[in-house]
């Protein structure tokens, strides 16, 4: 699947948002190395802190369905300039993500900001990291 189109789901899935209280949707679509899709939305809840961001919600689908190598992320909100995931997210995506591969971050206007996994986290805190003690 191409970049528009990956996008274009991000967009679709984004109108089943839970954001009754941020009223403010996002929407995920990424990319396995196999080709298939999985897409997620925010979904949010009455304890705010509970809230899971449109990145993670396809993420834990595609770790959930089996899923391990993943390609490409697209995410997109209603925002100014192309909407950046947030931090738990960048950390998350670093796990499952190679550092070079691609996010694009953009708007309902079209813009498209296309970042590495690297440049959205860099000196990540990673698996790796966990063997090096003792
Ligand atoms: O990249 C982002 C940024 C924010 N949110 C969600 C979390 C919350 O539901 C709402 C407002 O922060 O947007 C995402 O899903 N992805
Ligand atoms: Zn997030």
């Amino acid at each position: 699947m191409n970049t528009e189109d990956l996008i274009k789901r991000a967009k679709t899935i984004r109108e089943k948002a839970y954001v009754p209280y941020s009223k403010f949707p996002v929407g995920a679509a990424l990319l396995t190395t196999s080709g298939k899709v999985y897409d997620g939305c925010n979904i949010e809840n009455a304890a705010y802190p509970v809230t899971c961001c449109a990145e993670r919600v396809a993420i834990f689908k595609a770790i959930s369905e089996g899923e391990t190598s993943f390609d490409t992320l697209a995410v997109v909100a209603d925002t100014d300039r192309p909407v950046p995931p947030c931090g738990s997210c960048r950390q998350v995506i670093s796990e499952f993500f190679d550092a070079q591969s691609k996010v694009h971050t953009t708007n309902l206007q079209g813009d498209v900001k296309t970042l590495t996994v690297d440049q959205l986290l860099p000196y990540s805190f990673s698996p790796n990291d966990l063997n090096d003690h003792e």
